[in-house]
């Protein structure tokens, strides 16, 4: 990939902006933790598990601007700064996961040096954007075995490398397809009203000469309808132990369509995506964002000021509709309750 979507370097924060994209390429250095948050929550840095990394990077950071004379002020302060990372964004449970596991790190070295926490905070934030890397790979490798040669795939939001540390989970098992020479072609929604599929899953694939084609959302059922899409396969920000999962509002539209018209739908996601403690997809936080993100676009009103807004980020699609759930450990389907269960490791 000839891009990073997330780096520590120079104990700073490099994030690509994607708010920017695909008009440019853009980087920003960050060297303080609320600055960070403020990407997340910008949506400079988005994806779940990109927000985790970025949680985490940010948590580093933040451990370094602590000022502390003993071990209980640094950890009060260090408790601050997870809340306010946990704070960003509600939906992406990876975020959650991050932060959780930098102060699983920050505990187990409670003994040492505050020098020495900072360090080994720092390690374990960038160690959680590496294994990421590998565990979109491998997320690509399963999920390309349920790719039939020349395969049509239509993807929703963007689930690239923009919303991992590289590569991706639906776009990787896309990448992974296309790697093995399937000879697939992409349908890519725009995913409205961010227009993450038109700003950068389409930059992701024309960058690499995947074949895509750009659609409206509306137009989904009109190309399943006329056997013009093989499979879908979207990414995720929760799973429920059941399988119930959230993903960019639209999911839930295109899996209804896709049982519809007899298309395997599947989610692509790594096992920091289940939460597995909520029974099913009722209890999943749904994001709600300004109204201007959809009366505006690049900040042209396209309606006008009287009008009332919704901007629910997020739905839930049920089990039901999920073919199956592709995980870095393998390929998850029918009973989800006891193969996501598995596929964690419980
Ligand atoms: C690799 S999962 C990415 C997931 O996150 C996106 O949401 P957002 O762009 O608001 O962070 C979308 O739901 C993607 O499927």
């Amino acid at each position: 990939m000839s891009f990073r979507t997330i780096e520590w370097r120079d104990n700073a924060v490099i994030m690509i902006d994607q708010t920017r994209l695909p008009g440019e390429e853009v980087y920003n250095t960050y060297e303080d933790f609320k600055s960070v948050a403020e990407a997340i929550k910008g949506m400079i840095i988005r994806g779940a598990p990109a927000i985790g990394v970025a949680a985490a990077m940010g948590i580093a950071l933040g451990a370094r601007e602590i000022i502390a004379d003993t071990h209980e002020s640094f950890f009060r302060q260090l408790e601050n700064v997870c809340e306010i990372m946990a704070r960003t964004r509600p939906t992406a449970v990876n975020l959650f996961w991050g932060i959780e596991r930098m102060k699983r790190v920050a505990e187990a070295h409670r003994g040492k040096s505050l020098d020495q926490i900072r360090e080994a905070l720092k390690k374990e934030a960038i160690r959680i954007e590496e294994e990421d890397l590998t565990i979109c790979r491998n997320i690509g490798k399963w999920g390309a075995t349920l790719i039939p040669q020349g395969a049509t795939i239509l993807t929703h939001c963007n689930a690239g490398g923009l919303a991992t540390a590289g590569y991706g989970t639906a776009l990787g098992v896309i990448r992974a397809a296309h790697e093995a020479g399937k000879d697939i072609k992409v349908f890519a929604d725009e995913t409205r009203p961010w227009l993450q599929g038109a700003r950068l899953t389409a930059w992701e694939l024309v960058k690499e000469g995947i074949p895509a084609t750009l659609i409206s959302d509306n137009m989904a059922g009109f190309f399943m309808n006329r056997g013009e899409i093989t499979c879908c396969v979207v990414g995720a920000d929760r799973i429920a132990a059941n399988g119930d999962t959230a993903n960019k509002i639209g999911t839930y539209s295109v899996a209804v369509l896709a049982k519809e018209n007899n298309i395997p739908f599947y989610v692509a996601a790594p096992i920091s995506t289940l939460d597995l403690s909520l029974a099913d997809g009722s209890q999943i936080p749904i994001e709600e964002r300004h109204r201007d993100e959809v009366t505006h676009i690049k900040g042209i009103a396209i309606a006008p000021a009287g009008i009332s807004v919704r901007n629910p980020a997020f739905d839930v699609t049920p089990a039901r509709y999920i073919t199956a759930i592709i995980t870095e450990r393998g390929i998850v389907s029918g009973d989800y309750l006891f193969g996501l269960r598995k596929a964690a490791g419980i």
